[in-house]
């Protein structure tokens, strides 16, 4: 049996980062019996030594009761897969699925693939994405590949690897800083730590399965500052000192709060415009709303990328903090648009900003604007 919706966790990280060393240490912990890993590669990469007896379907049972496959063709199908022997009893059980992505891979088409796929979107959520990063490598990768600080920038928790190689301790200080500034908000964990099972990387979603309460402020990375975001001059000075070499400083998070409800209307608008101006900069985006239409059970956004899951409405407010709050992670922030936007569809209109009917009506036309 499932109970649905199947929580998924993306697990990502660059080529060797120790992804699949991780995922076997995982593994071995009771806690994840039911789980179905998603070895998700392409190419000719060799095929994990979690893997050695591949059946004919490319489906196997492993001892402790996880089920294994390898996707070489579509995720889609695999995970429609796993759902019809669900409902046709040749999986008896099924707690969650893992998805360790290929190293190289941007993982925004591993989560469309969850996401934006009518179906497989009502039988699976997007639990998080865990990111790996080894120590030894990290700072160079980062610097080499800015598909690597994406991987980065989209996670919900942050896995630093190797750091058993690492004898300068001032060189993890340095990284967890790096890793901190492109991603405010996500927990950054030791793969060697005790702490670092399941309990700490699974469960990045909005309930806690075991209480049904949810945990907004963890959720949102509330408990990460934002604020040295918010310095503008300094931002700008560390992006042009740092352009040729370090893709990072290109990324920051913003956020941005609203206090009262705002109509269903406004928040669309928002992230329709949003991602039709800027989608391609955009890595990742959260928030909580408080609707006009029904301000007791607040709405739930969640986007990777272009990708957003279907709106949620929560069943009541976890704490006494009502309001919007949203959290941004950009490429290359258009933080002026972006608050402006927000501030426009919030209705409160600055001096030079029309109000949110006016921009409803007419968004490309607001002054000083950039399409
Ligand atoms: N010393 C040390 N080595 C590690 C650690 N984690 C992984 N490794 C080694 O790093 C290498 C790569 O680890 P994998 O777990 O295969 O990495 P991966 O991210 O799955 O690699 P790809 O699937 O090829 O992208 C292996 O030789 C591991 O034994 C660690 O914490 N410390």
């Amino acid at each position: 049996m499932a109970d649905f919706p199947i929580p998924v966790s993306v697990l990502t990280g660059f080529l060797g980062a120790g992804k699949t060393t991780l995922l076997n240490r995982l593994l071995k912990d009771p806690a994840l019996a039911d789980t179905a890993v998603i070895i998700n590669e392409f190419g000719d990469v060799a095929i994990d030594h979690l893997l050695v007896e591949q059946s004919s379907d490319g489906v196997i049972q492993l001892s402790d009761g996880c089920l294994c496959c390898t996707v070489r063709g579509e995720l889609v199908d695999t995970l429609a897969d796993l759902v019809d022997r669900l409902q046709t009893g040749r999986i008896k059980r099924l707690k969650r699925v893992v998805i360790e992505t290929t190293g190289v891979a941007d993982p925004a088409p591993v989560l469309q693939a969850i996401m934006g796929h009518p179906a497989l979107v009502q039988a699976f959520r997007l639990d998080g994405v865990i990111t790996a990063v080894d120590a030894f490598n990290g700072d160079a990768t980062l610097d080499a590949h800015v598909e690597a600080v994406k991987q980065v920038a989209v996670a919900d928790r942050i896995v630093i690897t190797k750091a058993d190689l690492v004898s300068d301790a001032d060189v993890l200080v340095a990284l967890r800083a790096r890793l901190r500034s492109i991603n405010p908000g996500a927990e950054i964990l030791d793969a060697g730590d005790r702490e670092t099972g399941h309990a700490a990387l699974f469960e990045c979603g909005l309930y806690d399965p075991a209480t049904k309460t949810a945990d907004v402020r963890r959720w949102l990375g509330e408990e990460a500052s934002l604020h040295h975001h918010e310095h503008g001059d300094h931002h700008h000075d560390d992006h042009d000192h740092h352009h040729e070499h370090r893709h990072d400083s290109r990324v920051s998070a913003i956020s941005l709060t609203h206090d009262g409800p705002l109509p269903f209307g406004a928040i669309e608008t928002f992230l329709d415009l949003l991602l039709s101006t800027h989608g391609e900069k955009l890595l990742r985006l959260k928030g909580i709303v408080e609707l006009v239409e029904d301000p007791s059970r607040p709405l739930v956004v969640h986007g990777v990328q272009k990708i957003f899951h279907p709106p949620a409405r929560l069943q009541a407010w976890p704490d006494a903090r009502r309001g919007t709050r949203l959290v941004l992670i950009m490429l290359d922030m258009p933080e002026d648009y972006v608050r402006r936007l927000f501030a426009a569809l919030a209705n409160r209109p600055s001096i030079d900003t029309p109000d949110r009917a006016a921009m409803e009506a007419n968004p490309l036309a607001i002054a000083g604007m950039p399409r």
